[in-house]
């Protein structure tokens, strides 16, 4: 998918949200465990609620990893229930010596057929190239995330007397590396404080901001301070909307929690994205 693609399904839908699909087998609702997969009668059902208010899922792949053969199996079915127009990442976090990365390019690429793939910059720009070599697919390389673990090594002063965080080196160089066109960034919701640092070196880029919900980061926050004139920014929300609820109506409370969020949404894109 392209930028100008995905830029549209944020304009027709009046949304940048991501469904995340971090699909735990423990937090079920009872009624889906009798079925032949629930992690895929969940996904399906969340996807039917959800489809038209989100412009991308991003299934941690972590979630699915967890229960072996099974759990690759329900990735694989789950990505058949997404609509063509909306935007997949691969939330994996990989990145590997050249011919290593090269291969977890293909797995996410060619065989699971996903848009784009979240991938660690800590091994350097080998081991993020060959996640760049196919025109429409994405690398959404780890900038500033929104843990508390951020701080030991991304906020670290490259020297003393420095001004330059490492994540903003980690900007300045990755983005040499391919166009606003083939990579996004993760910047967690909780380092608003930071997104005009980002912007400055990123202006363009697409970021991907988790950690609203859950994690206690601000939508508004980062929507005032983050958005482009292509909006840029892919907010994901897990938690908040895929366990809204644990009975039988949890689809329905997904789309109740995923529609609240739209509509702020739209407030914001009509504020802050100057043609709209
Ligand atoms: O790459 C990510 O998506 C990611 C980066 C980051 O800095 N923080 C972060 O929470 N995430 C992921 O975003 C999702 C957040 O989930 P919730 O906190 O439940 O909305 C999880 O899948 C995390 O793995």
């Amino acid at each position: 998918m392209t930028r100008e693609q995905l830029f549209e399904q944020i304009l027709l839908k009046k949304s940048y949200l991501c469904v995340g699909l971090d699909t735990d087998p423990k937090k079920l609702p009872e009624h889906l465990l009798d079925t032949e997969d629930p992690v895929l009668e969940f996904n399906r059902q969340i996807i039917e609620a959800t489809a038209d208010l989100c412009v991308a899922y991003k299934p941690n792949i972590a979630f699915y990893e967890a229960q072996g053969p099974r759990g690759w199996i329900s990735l694989e079915k789950t990505l058949q229930y997404i609509p063509k127009e909306i935007f997949t990442i691969a939330d994996a976090k990989r990145g590997d010596i050249g011919n290593t990365s090269e291969l977890y390019a293909r797995a996410f690429f060619e065989t699971l057929k996903f848009d784009s793939v979240t991938v660690a910059p800590y091994m350097g720009a080998d081991s993020v190239k060959p996640f760049l070599v196919q025109g429409g697919k994405w690398v959404i390389l780890l900038a500033l995330t929104s843990n508390s673990g951020s701080q030991d090594f991304q906020m670290l002063k490259l020297a003393d007397g420095s001004e330059e965080y490492l994540f903003e080196q980690v900007l300045r160089e990755s983005s040499t590396w391919a166009t606003a066109g083939q990579m996004m960034y993760v910047v967690g919701a909780t380092q608003a404080e930071y997104v005009q640092r980002v912007r400055k070196l990123v202006p363009n880029h697409f970021l991907l901001v988790p950690g609203v919900g859950a994690q206690g980061g601000s939508l508004e926050e980062i929507s005032r301070l983050g958005m482009n004139q292509q909006c840029g920014l892919l907010v994901n929300s897990s938690r908040g909307i895929i366990y809204a609820s644990s009975g039988r109506d949890f689809a329905e409370r997904a789309r109740e929690a995923a529609l609240q969020i739209q509509q702020e949404m739209e407030g914001y894109l009509e504020q802050y994205v100057q043609h709209l």
